[in-house]
Formats: structure tokens, sequence, C-alpha cells
């Protein structure tokens, strides 16, 4: 994996969320897992228990989903190096349990491990878990032993497995939402029960949260726009294909549409939804990179823009006046006296000095002027087909700060020095010559207001 970005890291909130839904969904498998083991225990002494049913989750499948289940809630995040070795260990006993199963199914031997606990009354393959659970029971146990890997081989492997995890969990569910019986159980003997699938779903969704944490899956939590779209898409993806093709098959079943008309819908609805989604990920997307773009263009300070967003925005509004045959003026100022300011009354008195600035040339330009702060005390704005007295209105500028400080009772001068320079839209880079005009001036303009001061 790559080293993580700022828009890769978790979003806490969520984390917090998701640690919670975790733990209800670790809790309800280990309730679920630990009245099925309860069962088998008392069956013996209770024969009334002998109806089928619960006994379709094998002792060995409901031990392994209870010991997953344990594991889960002992390893939280920051758990101890003891809670640790103990997950570590449950994990490995469901791994060989599991292991073990499918060994005597590929092998057709026994190890006696189907019956080691207690005594299955079933005629066929007594106590044995199905393959497809077995399946599960490793990856689940697999990935549970590589949880926390986030380099090597060892993190690929873990993402792999849980990606495996998901995958057959979510066959299981599909061979029962649309009764493909060949996907849940291969045989009658081997079927995967409903209170299994139930632990299964509950199992895989918190082992692949608790990945989120470390590796593949960490995208899904994250700050970042990838992230934040992923959020609201993966439902989607996830309930989409299923409540179409359970519709498609209702409507066949029950005589509403013949199999063409209702595999048509289907596929138009499919395409719609799709179509729609990816809209509107391009207009979320497009909004989200406009406001991180205007972000990283503004001064924060003063809301105007900063020197990278001056440079772009005057770029582009020189290119217009060049075609549309207009002048254009660079003015340059810079504030008088702010680390005096900033030493005598604080910080944040001279911040509010730049930001009056700010607001002064905002009310003293036009609104399609570019205005921005390049500097800590520069502020600069080039005025496009400007045909008034540029010294005019530098001196008016000084009026409306010499009114606002009267007004405002300031404890400083707003005091400001100024130069402009007419920019040369012939020349090869304008905008850097005006702006060097404009600030040899500018300096010029200040050594003549001291100079008066002293
Ligand atoms: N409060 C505040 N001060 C800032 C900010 N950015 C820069 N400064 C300070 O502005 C001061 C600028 O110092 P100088 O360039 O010497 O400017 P000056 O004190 O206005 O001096 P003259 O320009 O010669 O009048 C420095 O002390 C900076 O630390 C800001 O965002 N807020």
């Amino acid at each position: 994996m790559s080293a993580p970005s700022a828009s890769n890291q978790p979003d806490l909130a969520l984390l917090g969320r998701l640690a919670r839904i975790e733990r209800i969904c670790a809790i309800t498998a280990a309730a679920i897992s630990a009245a099925v083991l309860l069962l088998w225990l008392v069956r013996p002494l209770l024969p009334a228990l002998d109806a089928p049913g619960w006994q379709q989750m094998k002792f060995n499948t409901a031990l392994g989903c209870g010991l997953i289940a344990l594991g889960l809630l002992l390893r939280v995040p920051g758990a101890a190096p003891a809670r640790v070795r103990a997950t570590l260990l449950l994990s490995a006993v469901v791994l060989a349990l599991a292991l073990g199963a499918l060994f005597q199914y590929a092998t057709g031997l026994s190890l006696f491990i189907d019956q080691l606990v207690v005594r299955d009354p079933s005629p066929s393959l007594p106590g044995r878990m199905s393959p497809q659970t077995a399946t599960v029971l490793a990856l689940a146990a697999a990935a549970m032993l590589l949880l926390r890997r986030t380099s090597g081989f060892g993190a690929r492997l873990a993402d792999l497995l849980v990606v495996a995890l998901v995958g057959v969990v979510l066959m299981l569910l599909c061979g029962y939402l649309f009764r493909a019986s060949g996907l849940y159980g291969i045989s009658g003997e081997t079927v995967t029960s409903p209170q299994s699938l139930i632990c299964f779903l509950l199992l895989a969704f918190t082992i692949a949260a608790r990945r989120a944490l470390y590796g593949f899956t960490s995208v899904l939590v994250g700050v970042g726009i990838g992230s934040h779209i992923a959020r609201i898409v993966l439902p989607a993806a996830l309930v989409l294909p299923s409540v179409l093709a359970l519709l498609r098959l209702y409507a066949s079943e029950n005589g509403i549409a013949d199999r063409a008309t209702s595999t048509a819908v289907t596929v138009a609805s499919q395409t719609l939804i799709v179509m729609c989604l990816v809209i509107w990920m391009a207009w979320r997307i497009n909004a989200l990179e406009s406001r991180l773009r205007h972000a990283s263009l503004t001064d924060e300070l003063t809301g105007a823009h900063n020197r990278r967003g001056f440079m772009l925005i005057a770029e582009q509004a020189l290119a217009l006046a060049r075609r549309n045959g207009q002048s254009a003026r660079l003015f340059f100022f810079d504030l008088d006296g702010l680390k005096r300011i900033n030493d005598s009354l604080g910080h944040d008195a001279g911040s509010e000095f730049i930001r009056t600035m700010a607001e002064l040339l905002r009310r003293g330009f036009r609104e399609s002027d570019v205005i921005g702060r390049i500097g800590g005390d520069e502020l600069v704005a080039l005025a496009i087909d400007d045909t008034g007295d540029p010294d005019q209105r530098v001196a008016a500028l000084h009026d409306a700060a010499a009114q606002l400080q009267a007004e405002r009772r300031s404890d400083y001068p707003l005091a400001f020095s100024a130069g402009h320079a007419p920019v040369d839209l012939t020349a090869s880079r304008p905008l850097e010559a005006a702006l060097r005009i404009a600030d040899e001036r500018m300096y010029a303009n200040k050594l003549e207001r001291r100079a008066q001061r002293a």
C-alpha cells in the first residue's frame, strides 16, 4: 500500500460509529452461537429439543462462529498484548477445525473432530459442518490472524482473504435470496443453515470493517473525496442488483411479466439508475473539487486571492483584456507600520489591519478587478480598462482609510504606501513586469512617506 495521504486519513467520527456497529454485530453473532452451543449441550437431557431446525447449525460451526466473534470483541484497537495473543489462539483453533472439515471432505478420511464434544443424531455426516461453512470459517479465521498487517505480503493476503470472505458470504446470501440451493447446500446434508448465514453476514461485515483500519478497505473510512463518494455509492452498488433481480424473479414467477419482459425492464432500470449515479457522482466530485480549488487559491484571512490565485486569475483577466483591446493597470499596496502594530497592540490587531485594507480595496475597485494578498502586508489590485487617474484612485483610498479610522476610532493609523504601473499587454510576461515596477514605485512612495513623517 502507498504511504497514507491526507485524504486517506480515517474519519475519526465515522470510525467511532463503525466501532459501535461492529460491537453490536459481534455480540449478536456471539449470542446466536452461544444459544446453539447451549442447545447442543443440553439436548441429551431434554429430548423435546430434538425437533429439527436449530440442529442445522452444527456444534463445530457454532463453536467456530462464537470463537471468531469472541476474538473480534477481544481484539479491539489498542487491546493489550495478552488479549491479542488470546485472539490469535482462538483464530488458530477455528482455522484448524475448518481446515480439518475440508480435509475430511477432500480425502474421505475421518479426523474424529465432528463429534468431539457432542453427539449428533443426523444419519449422514453427523456433526460435520458443510464445505461452504468450513470455507467461510477458514477464511474468517485466517483473516483474523492477519487482521492488523499494514504492509508487505501479509497485508495483501489479509485483504485478499477479506474480499474472498465477503464474496463467499454474498454467494451464500444470494443462494438463499434466489433459492439457488446449489450455492448454499451441495447436498441435503451439507446445507448452510439460516442461523449460520446470519452469523457469517455479521462476522464478515465486522471483519471487513475492522480491516478498514489497516488495509484495502481503509479507503472507505477516509476523509477524502473518493472515500466520501464511495460511502454513498457502495450501499447502492451492494443492494441494487439484488433488489432488481428479486423484482424480476417475483414478476416472472407471479405471471406479472414474462421472462423476456422482466429481463428488459430490469436491464433498462439498472442502466438508468447507474447512469443517474454516475452523473450525480460527477456533480458531487466537481463541487468538492471547486471547493478545494477555491480554498487553495484564497487567502484565509482576507477572503481575497492568495498569490497563486491572484497570478492565475489575473493572467486570465489580462488574456481577456488583450482580446478585447482593453488596458490594464496594476496597483501595489504595502501597509505602514504593521510590525509596530503587531508588537504594541498584538497580532490580532495587525491581522484586523490587513483585513480592513482588503475591504478598502474591495470597495475602491470594481467587482471585475482582481484583488489579492501576495505577501504578509502586501496587497495588489489589477484594474481592467481603468481610464481614470490612478493617483486620484490611490488618493481616494487614503481618504477612505482616514474616514474609516475616524469612524472606528482606531488605535493605529490605517496607513499604507502605494505604487502603480500600466500593464504592457504586448510584453512576454506582462504581469511579472508590472508587479516589479509597481513594487518599486510603492517602495519609493514608502521612503517618501517616511521622510515626510521624520
Ligand atoms: N498580524 C499579522 N501580521 C502579519 C501577517 N503576515 C505578516 N505579518 C507581519 O507583518 C510584518 C511586516 O513587517 P514589515 O515588512 O517590516 O512591514 P511594516 O512593519 O509594515 O514596515 P513598513 O512596511 O516599513 O512600514 C511582519 O512583522 C510580519 O510578521 C498576518 O497575517 N497577520
